[in-house]
């Protein structure tokens, strides 16, 4: 019998190769067919079910988390994963755990910021998970100011030990996952000391609980810091709190790549940058980006497949009622996300490419790409989080009522994602790091020396400053390079007016301070330049199968027009396009929605989430919306009696008052 699809019809209208259209979104056909094989081993495992996790009690939720953490381990090594399958299979399992900070910061940051001696000493048991550990940076008093951080490191070269303090109660480590309850060890970040001289903040490897009876170590205090925000969510997670009495390490735990203290106790910097004691932040914020693509993917494939069954009014001589994803108002305020998600997953991809190449240039000494890799890192992750946040949010409403059920997995992903805006960076923070960069760049403008990379046309701001934008028809606004040129122009001219109205004051910092929220937008224009030019750019390669490059530039002519409407303010005050260019922009866009419209299941069934995946009921692939939120309704364990506990003691009083009132 052939199963039943609320979506066939839909499906029928699509106009492009859906199967090539996966391969697009998975970025081949080899990570396409991995994913797709890994996903449906992670959803056919009872194990890994997790429809009744908003239900359970923090403790047992997180009991829950450790068991599926030790199943996905036994998973891993029976069948004989690869690290990037391993990775793959965490990720489906889809329930933020300690194994999230070991393998992607606690073994980045040996691996980064270690020797090849530390390498060999501490990698092999992490990699068996002998000894797993967290990320410990973020203290009670200085999260985004990592110069101020007070844990204190002090060589005391009588015993080549390091001794860990921590001097305050605003020194306490705060918030680092894993740290919690599971830890074994950390990457602890403190003031290195030597000689009472202050060297600022290094790594250092503590173990801090017993690998036979999981007992903190002598001198340390560690705990959970207790619930976080929604139900389920992110409470999976053992964020935790850290201090020190004290504790000695040896000296070869001070992660040595960067700078290094000898035996006699002197330090030394070698001629690695010491922002490479960032490098960990630098790359988690690169697998954060294209984290935001699937997201947001999540997101729109819930509101576009519930915006498909859902009819509301316009019913005619008795016939079915419009389909809401026919409101030209639900289009207007879903396809942009739609094409967003597209956006980032190339980008994520261009940025994963950036970030492989600056980590090969760092190993031969070559430091040069570094603050673009950082400026870009920050920025990306910045502007890709903040939008998605937003936009998951949206979904929510997009979905109507039926959006704030907790069965709709719109709650849920938005009280996992909405931290992910803060942390690697508080997002304000991050674009204040890329303004930075291009406030530097346009200072350098005049000296001969040409940019490079993502601010490349800066160089040629001449030109931008006082090109003119020539679309007289709506259809003109198709054009990529009256697009790249729209953007680049607001960017340059954003720029270099901040830069002007800086060069006001006397004091570059306090100028800095005062211009700070001007300077955000100025490096919000940059980051959209960078996704619009990389979607662009994917346009460029060969991409096979019927109508798919068709469907990826109406999407990308989607991404960006309806940026450039959205902040028309921008593009018109700094002279790049007319209003009357402005509203040929939003005409071109309606008529791209309508082109989006027929392919709108397929563009979301192309991201091939399974629904375990998903765990949503407005976004199950068969689109039987109705029935399974009324069966889902009876398994509310409310629903277990058909009188309330509670009934007796608090009900059935106020109920019969009126009685007792009578007698009286
Ligand atoms: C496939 C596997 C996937 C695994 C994924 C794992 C994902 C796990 C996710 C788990 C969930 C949550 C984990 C969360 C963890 C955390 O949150 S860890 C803590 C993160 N903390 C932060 O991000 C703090 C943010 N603050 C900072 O980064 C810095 O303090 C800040 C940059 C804001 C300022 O630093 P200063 O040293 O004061 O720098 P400043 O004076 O402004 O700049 C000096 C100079 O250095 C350059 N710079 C700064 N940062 C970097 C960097 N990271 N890399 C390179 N260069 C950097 C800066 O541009 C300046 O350069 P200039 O040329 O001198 O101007
Ligand atoms: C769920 C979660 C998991 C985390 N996991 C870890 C972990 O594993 N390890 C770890 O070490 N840390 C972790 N953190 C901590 C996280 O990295 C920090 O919270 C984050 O870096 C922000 O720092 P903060 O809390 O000090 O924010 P603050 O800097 O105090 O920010 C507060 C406000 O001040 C503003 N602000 C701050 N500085 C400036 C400025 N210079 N200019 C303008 N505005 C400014 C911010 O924009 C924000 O609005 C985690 C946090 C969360 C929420």
């Amino acid at each position: 019998m052939e199963a039943l699809d609320y979506h066939a019809e839909e499906r029928r209208k699509a106009e492009f190769n859906l199967d090539e259209m996966k391969i697009v979104w998975a970025g081949s056909r080899r990570n396409y067919e991995l994913s797709d094989r890994v996903a449906r081993l992670v959803a056919s495992d009872p194990v890994f079910r997790k429809d009744n996790r908003t239900m359970l009690t923090r403790k047992d939720l997180f009991k829950d988390t450790l068991r599926k953490a030790a199943h996905a381990w036994k998973r891993i090594i029976d069948l004989r994963l690869s690290e990037e399958e391993a990775n793959m299979l965490r990720s489906y399992v889809d329930q933020p755990a300690f194994t999230d900070l070991h393998w992607g910061m606690f073994i980045p940051a040996i691996k980064g910021q270690g020797t090849s001696e530390q390498h060999e000493k501490w990698l092999p048991m992490a990699y068996k998970m002998q000894i797993i550990g967290c990320y410990a940076q973020t203290e009670l008093g200085h999260g985004s100011n990592v110069q101020g951080l007070e844990t204190t490191a002090t060589f005391d070269p009588q015993t080549d030990e390091f001794d860990l303090h921590s001097p305050t109660l605003t020194s306490s480590k705060w918030w680092p996952g894993g740290l919690g309850k599971v830890s074994t060890h950390a990457v602890v970040y403190a003031r290195l000391i030597t000689g009472g001289q202050d060297h600022g903040v290094h790594g250092f490897i503590v173990q801090l609980r017993g690998l036979d009876d999981h007992l903190p170590l002598p001198g340390i205090t560690v705990g959970d810091i207790g619930m976080k925000f929604g139900s389920g969510a992110y409470n999976s997670m053992d964020n935790g709190l850290l201090r020190f009495d004290h504790v000695r390490i040896p000296r070869n735990q001070m992660l040595m790549r960067v700078s290094q203290v000898t035996r006699e106790g002197k330090f030394v910097q070698s001629d690695v940058p010491r922002q490479l004691v960032y490098g960990t932040m630098v790359y988690v914020r690169q697998t954060i980006v294209s984290d935001a693509s699937c997201a947001l993917a999540r997101a729109v494939c819930i509101a576009t497949r519930y915006s498909a069954v859902r009819r509301q009014f316009g019913s005619q001589n008795g016939g079915p009622e419009i389909q809401v994803i026919d409101y030209k108002t639900q289009q207007s305020r879903l396809f942009p996300l739609l094409a967003s998600a597209y956006a980032f997953r190339f980008v994520g991809e261009w940025l994963k490419w950036l970030y492989t190449d600056v980590t090969q240039r760092l190993q031969a000494n070559d430091f040069s790409t570094l603050p673009e890799a950082h400026a870009c890192t920050a920025g990306l992750k910045s502007m890709t989080t903040s939008v998605t946040a937003d936009a998951i949010e949206e979904c929510r409403k997009l979905c109507g009522g039926h959006g704030y059920l907790s069965n709709s997995g719109l709650p849920e992903l938005f009280a996992v994602y909405i931290p992910t805006c803060t942390y690697e960076g508080d997002n304000v923070v991050l674009l204040l790091q890329v303004a930075r960069f291009l406030m530097k760049t346009v200072s350098q403008l005049g000296s001969g020396k040409k940019p490079v990379g993502t601010t490349a046309y800066m160089g040629r701001a001449e030109h931008l400053m006082q090109c003119r934008c020539e679309v007289e028809m709506a259809q003109d606004w198709l054009k990529p390079s009256t697009i790249l040129e729209a953007f680049e122009a607001r960017a340059v001219r954003m720029s270099i007016a901040c830069a002007k109205s800086l060069g006001k004051f006397s004091n570059p910092e306090d100028g800095f301070a005062e211009l700070s929220p001007d300077l955000v937008e100025v490096a919000i224009a940059h980051c959209q330049l960078i996704v619009v030019s990389k979607f662009l750019e994917k346009l460029q390669q060969d991409i096979p199968g019927k109508g798919v490059k068709r469907q990826l530039e109406i999407l990308c002519n989607v991404y960006a027009l309806h940026l450039l409407h959205k902040h028309l303010g921008d593009f018109v005050a700094t002279g790049c396009i007319t209003p009357n260019q402005g509203a040929l922009a939003n005409e071109q866009l309606r008529l791209l929605y309508a082109q989006v419209r027929p392919n709108a299941i397929a563009l979301v069934d192309a991201f091939n989430y399974t629904d375990h995946y998903l765990g949503s009921i407005l976004g199950c692939y068969d689109g039987n919306v109705y029935q399974k939120l009324y069966q889902e309704a009876w398994k509310d364990p409310l629903n277990d009696t058909v009188v309330p506990d509670g009934y007796l003691e608090y009900l059935r009083p106020i109920l019969k008052q009126h009685i007792r009132t009578a007698r009286l």
